[in-house]
């Protein structure tokens, strides 16, 4: 399996190994004891699926707040997407800040978001499906959502603002400023 850790490092963006025959190829997507080896060391409650279909699809940027915070070990498995995570972690040396990863079902790379960042993404081709492992259950109470497109947070996603397909939810997300204050996590 490769590692790469990202600018903010506890950010991994892990591409298990492919075995190819003349029948195309067999991968582990999941092991407890190689990810927990690789520091992902997470207990994953619930699976998600999200069907996207059309490029330029946002979904984003989400978090659960405290009790219920989510680990993410995301993939595609049909499609591209850029994938965007923002470190909320109280006491981060990287609070507020970014890193991007592509995730695609061709390379089969997944990325793995620890709690108490925000995160989000867009689809980069129609028809991409993305599947994530989470680490606590869902719970509407907590959920919510950050303006993907807020200046402050200087995200390049690569699509002007009225181009992008969004949820009513995303579309009318708190600002940076609002979720910010007070912070919602735990020291990273
Ligand atoms: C996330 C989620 C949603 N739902 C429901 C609520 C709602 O009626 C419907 C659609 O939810 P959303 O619009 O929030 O779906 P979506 O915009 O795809 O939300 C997801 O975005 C990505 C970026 C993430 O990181 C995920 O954790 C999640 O927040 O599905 C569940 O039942 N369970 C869940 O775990």
């Amino acid at each position: 399996m490769e590692l790469q850790r990202l600018d903010i490092p506890d950010v991994i963006v892990v591409t298990p190994r492919r075995f190819e025959d003349d029948r195309g190829y067999f991968s582990e997507t999941y092991n407890e004891t190689v990810f927990a080896e690789a520091g992902i060391g997470a207990r994953f409650v619930q699976d998600n699926h999200s069907c996207s279909l059309q490029a330029g699809t946002v979904r984003g940027l989400h978090y659960q707040s405290l009790p219920h915070a989510q680990g993410k070990l995301v993939r595609v498995t049909s499609g591209a997407i850029i994938d965007v995570v923002v470190d909320v972690r109280r006491g981060s040396p990287h609070f507020g800040q970014h890193v991007k990863a592509e995730i695609s079902a061709e390379k089969g790379s997944q990325i793995w978001v620890p709690a108490g960042f925000l995160h989000g993404f867009i689809t980069l081709q129609p028809n991409t499906h993305v599947t994530y492992k989470v680490t606590d259950f869902y719970d509407a109470g907590c959920d919510g959502s950050v303006l993907w497109s807020d200046p402050a947070l200087g995200i390049d996603w690569g699509i002007g603002q009225s181009d992008a397909i969004l949820s009513d939810k995303d579309a009318e997300a708190q600002s940076w400023q609002e979720f910010s204050s007070p912070f919602l996590y735990p020291p990273a």
